[in-house]
């Protein structure tokens, strides 16, 4: 048996969600350009839950649906309020979704229609718990969700109490249809590994949370935007990155285990990111960013991943750096949940193997005589 080093290259299961061939990015076969110029992100969810692209009368009967099940129960908003005041926010995610399972009477029932209805509680309530957290730790009351609005407007409204620039809404709304889903990416595949145990879909979410939590996976957007405040002006990238690639130290948000010719959805963050940059008159970061890249390019061949203009993106959108990961984490609940739905359509324990490399033939020794 010979271990493969972050399972590189190991394809661990079939799956018809999302696929990465050649480069090419797809949601259930449509390629990520065009859900990214036409899709908004319920129709994304819907696509990604039950495989087809809905009617304007299912998509509405979704949009209804998520914002009848966007409240989050009062005991968890309770227990949120009880956080320390410095708690990392995936921590508080994680956490706050985690105790969720204890106010569902179904979180244990493993009926297909039960864990669908699941999977769009989730999905409606994972950007309540967000803007809750963020308003708490300010000393401020949480916003209850607007009947009948979308996610995007929402999780905005729920932030500020003020109704969102419809710009914003955009912005927002297409980076969540970017970040949907992504074939096997850890955070998925925890969540699987852990719902093939035949555990509920809560903990197969929270699972995955943890796991987007890292750095060198979702926690990559929060890090670029760390990077781009400690540079803190155009004039001093080049010497920073210099010094860091001279240090062999990693420049978040570049390079990705599959994309070796860049990720897909980069250049659609790089437009918005530019976009918003003159919209709002101060192109500084999109500038940064841009020379960011010429230099990790050029010197190591890297290129942008989905993390890097996510960050200029929703500091552009007046989001604090600390909310970016969970932003993720809203947008992937569709994929994670959908992945844990088809997990359970065909399940088998997820078990694989390790290549023992300890020490053999060992003795036990008395505890005196150690
Ligand atoms: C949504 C997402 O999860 S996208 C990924 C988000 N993560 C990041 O942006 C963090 C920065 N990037 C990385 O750490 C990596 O590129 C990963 C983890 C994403 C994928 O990497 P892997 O396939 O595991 O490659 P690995 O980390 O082994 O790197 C291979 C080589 O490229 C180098 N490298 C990879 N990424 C970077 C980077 N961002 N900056 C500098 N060097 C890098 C490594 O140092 C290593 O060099 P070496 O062979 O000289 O030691
Ligand atoms: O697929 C990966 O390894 C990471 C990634 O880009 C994602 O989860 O969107």
């Amino acid at each position: 048996m010979t271990a493969t080093k972050g399972l590189e290259g190991i394809v661990a299961t079939t799956s018809s969600i999302s696929s990465i061939i050649d480069g090419v990015l797809t949601y259930r076969g449509i390629n990520i350009d065009e859900l990214a110029e036409h899709a908004t992100f319920e129709e994304t969810a819907y696509l990604l839950w039950y495989g087809k692209l809905p009617t304007s009368s299912e998509l509405k009967g979704l949009i209804d649906q998520l914002s009848a099940n966007a409240a989050v129960p009062a005991e968890v908003i309770q227990q949120m309020k009880l956080y320390p005041s410095d708690t990392n926010s995936m921590a508080a995610l994680r956490t706050a979704v985690s105790s969720l399972a204890l106010y569902d009477k179904a979180a244990n029932d493993m009926a297909p229609e039960a864990n669908v209805l699941k999977a769009i509680k989730l999905q409606a309530q994972i950007p309540t718990i967000i803007a809750a957290f963020a308003r708490i730790r300010e000393g401020k009351e949480p916003i209850a969700p607007q009947a009948g609005a979308t996610i995007a407007h929402n999780f905005l409204y729920m932030l500020t109490g003020q109704a969102p620039e419809e710009v914003a809404v955009k912005a927002l709304d297409q980076a969540l249809v970017l970040h949907a889903d992504h074939e096997l990416n850890a955070s998925t595949f925890a969540a699987r590994v852990t719902v093939a145990t035949l555990s509920d879909i809560y903990s197969g979410v929270t699972s995955a949370i943890g796991a987007l939590k890292g750095p060198l996976h979702g926690g990559a957007n929060e890090a670029v935007m760390v990077m781009l405040d400690e540079i803190g002006s155009f004039a001093k990238v080049e010497p920073y990155i210099n010094q860091k690639l001279a240090n062999k130290e990693k420049i978040m948000g570049f390079g990705h285990r599959v994309y070796k010719n860049g990720d897909p959805r980069a250049k659609h963050l790089q437009h918005m990111s530019r976009e918003l940059g003159k919209l709002t008159g101060n192109m500084e970061l999109y500038e940064m960013s841009v020379r960011i890249e010429e230099l990790v390019t050029g010197q190591k061949g890297l290129k942008p991943n989905v993390d890097f203009y996510s960050a200029s993106v929703y500091t552009t959108l007046g989001i604090a750096r600390d909310l970016f990961t969970p932003i993720f984490a809203i947008s992937r609940t569709s994929g994670w949940t959908a992945h844990i739905l088809e997990q359970f359509e065909n399940n088998r324990l997820i078990r694989p193997r390790a290549e023992y490399t300890g020490p053999v033939d060992n003795r036990f020794v008395p505890i005196e005589k150690r």
